[in-house]
C-alpha cells in the first residue's frame, strides 16, 4: 500500500533550500522558459520563485502560510509574470492547460501531492523536479507498488541527484532529493 510504505517517517518540519547550486540544479533541469507555466508548491520566502520568474516562465507560488503569502505578494509585486497564490497545495485547482512543476515542498506532503499531479486521467502536467526526502524518492522510481507502477507507465521518473541536508537551512535529519519526473 504507498500509504504504508512511501509515506516519509520523518518530521514535516518547513527547510529552505540554501545551497545556489542545488537550486540552480532544478531551475536548469526544468528547461523552463518565456511561455511556460510553471507551479511553485509550497513557495516559503520564494526561493525558487524567484530564479524561475527570471527564466520568463509564468510562475503560479502556491503557499498556505499568510505570513509567507504577505512577503511573496510584497517581493514580486512589479513582477506580472508571478502570480501569488494563498492555498493548500492539497486542495488548490490545478490548471487545465500544460504546466510543469518545480518545488520544494514539507516531505509529509510528498505523497498527497505526487497523487494530485499523476494519478490525474488528463496529463496536463509535462514536468516536475521536485525535492523530497531521499528515501521517498527511491520507492517511487523503484515503482513496485500498483500506484507507482501506474504512475511510471504515464511518466519516466528518476532521481537527479542526491541533496545533502546541509543544503537546507535548518538542516533536516535526512537527506533529500531531486526528483525528476517527465511525461512519456
Ligand atoms: C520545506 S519549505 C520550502 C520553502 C521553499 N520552497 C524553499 O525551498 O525554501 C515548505 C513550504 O511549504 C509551505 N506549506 C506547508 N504546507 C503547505 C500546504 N499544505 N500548501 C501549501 N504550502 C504549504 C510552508 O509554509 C513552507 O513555506
Amino acid at each position: 500500500m504507498l500509504e504504508t510504505t512511501l509515506l516519509p517517517h520523518t518530521s514535516s518540519g518547513v527547510h529552505f533550500l540554501s545551497a545556489h547550486a542545488v537550486i540552480r540544479q532544478l531551475i536548469r533541469s526544468s528547461g523552463a522558459g518565456p511561455g511556460d507555466l510553471v507551479i511553485d508548491f509550497g513557495a516559503g520566502p520564494g526561493t525558487l520563485t524567484a530564479p524561475l520568474a527570471a527564466t520568463g516562465a509564468r510562475v503560479l507560488a502556491v503557499e498556505r502560510d499568510e505570513a509567507f503569502v504577505r512577503k511573496l505578494s510584497r517581493r514580486f509585486a512589479d513582477q506580472p509574470l508571478v502570480k501569488v497564490v494563498h492555498a493548500d497545495l492539497r486542495t488548490v485547482p490545478l490548471p487545465s492547460r500544460d504546466f510543469s512543476v518545480v518545488a520544494s515542498i514539507p516531505y509529509a506532503l510528498s505523497t498527497v501531492l505526487l497523487r494530485r499531479l499523476l494519478s490525474r486521467p488528463r496529463r496536463a502536467l509535462v514536468g516536475a523536479d521536485i525535492v523530497v526526502e531521499w528515501g521517498f524518492a527511491r520507492r517511487v522510481v523503484a515503482a513496485q507498488s500498483k500506484e507507482t507502477a501506474a504512475w511510471a507507465r504515464k511518466y519516466e521518473m528518476r532521481v537527479a541527484r542526491r541533496i545533502p541536508a546541509n543544503c537546507f537551512r535548518p538542516a533536516p535529519r535526512v537527506d533529500s532529493a531531486h526528483l525528476v519526473i517527465r511525461r512519456r
